[in-house]
């Protein structure tokens, strides 16, 4: 008899049909309260679960005795309870490396965007505001040979690193766990600790998991280190900067700009002050949204179920110690 799994997420039909092949499929749409318990039965019968968002902790997992594998279309994964999947001996599998090129272009996207002011200005020629030669009040600052900090230098951190300094002439800084010996040697990146990230970045780029050490990381006397000119770039999560301390840091002028991709909340409620502030570039949480590495990532979660469930895996692993 095939494994039972909920796939909480649609997949592309080519994908659907190999995970029909391998498994019986319960389809639903999203981890919500109230799914779990109209298919309560699927989940008391699942080895494995597919998709993405939706809290999967301790008060889940006893809804889910059979549960073997969980399979998350996404590199982060803080809204597993890893401890918890630990302890009952579940896998849980991940999506890295297929994602990395593309998060690192929209964070370079966001350093751009937020620098050159595009969102803004497009908007005011969208808005018939351009009816004569443009004067500073349209000008943005420079990045190309500026400094970038990097907060958590790993997969993403790096390929952004790429882009910054070969690309862009911009003297690479940054702090993480550990130093990053490839990003010192091809990308010239220095090591530093925090305090000096912030006071010396022109661009402060945030790349890091949420973890409870990262959670809001960045407030209040965080953003009072940092350059009146410099601007902050988070496509890591939102919770790692405060971001009431940071609508007051756009506001008072303590910093000069924000390019976010990922906040607090999502999605973001439409009342939040981020939204009025003209220095402030705003996207959906779209990181990794292209058509061919959301496919990518489809396809590596798919991939990863079918190797944790026969027994198989070989990477993508987020507890490979269970496999011991
Ligand atoms: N906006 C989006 O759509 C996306 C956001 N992400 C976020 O980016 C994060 C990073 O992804 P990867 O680069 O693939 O992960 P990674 O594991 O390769 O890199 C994370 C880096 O953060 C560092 N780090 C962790 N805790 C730290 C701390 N307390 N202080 C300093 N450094 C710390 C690690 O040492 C590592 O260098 C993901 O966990 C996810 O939250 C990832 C993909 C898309
Ligand atoms: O993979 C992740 O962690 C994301 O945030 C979406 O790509």
């Amino acid at each position: 008899m095939k494994p039972s799994v909920v796939l909480y997420k649609s997949l592309p039909d080519d994908l659907r049909q190999r995970l029909d092949e391998h498994f019986t499929v319960t389809e639903i749409n999203g981890l919500t309260a109230e799914n779990l318990e109209k298919h309560a039965e699927a989940f008391a019968s699942a080895e494995g679960i597919l998709g993405s968002g939706g809290k999967v902790d301790s008060e889940f997992l006893a809804k889910a005795p059979k549960l073997r594998v969980a399979s998350t279309v996404s590199v982060g994964y803080d809204n597993f309870d890893v401890d918890a999947l630990n302890q009952r001996g579940v896998l849980l599998m991940h999506t890295p490396t297929v994602l990395t090129e593309t998060v690192a272009d929209t964070m370079m996207a966001l350093v751009l965007s937020s620098a050159r002011r595009v969102v803004e200005v497009a908007e005011r020629v969208k808005a018939g505001e351009w009816q004569s030669n443009i004067g500073p009040d349209w000008f943005g600052i420079d990045v190309h040979h500026k400094k970038l900090g990097i907060l958590g230098m790993g997969r993403i951190g790096l390929a952004l690193a790429q882009r910054a300094h070969l690309g862009f002439s911009m003297p690479i800084l940054y702090n993480a766990r550990k130093h990053h010996d490839a990003a010192e040697q091809r990308f010239d990146a220095q090591y530093c600790d925090l305090d000096t990230l912030l006071k010396e970045s022109d661009f402060l780029c945030i790349s890091l998991p949420l973890t409870e050490q990262t959670h809001h990381l960045i407030g209040r006397e965080q953003l009072a280190k940092m350059k009146p000119s410099a601007v902050l770039i988070n496509a890591g999560r939102g919770p790692v900067v405060d971001e009431q301390a940071l609508i007051e840091a756009l506001k008072d002028g303590i910093i000069h700009a924000a390019g976010l991709d990922v906040f607090e909340q999502e999605p973001l409620p439409a009342d939040s002050p981020l939204l009025s502030l003209p220095n402030v570039v705003a996207l959906p949480h779209i990181g990794s949204a292209t058509h061919e590495t959301r496919y990518g990532m489809a396809k590596d979660a798919v991939d990863n179920l079918i190797a944790a469930l026969t027994g198989k895996v070989e990477k993508n692993c987020v507890n490979p110690q269970l496999l011991k």
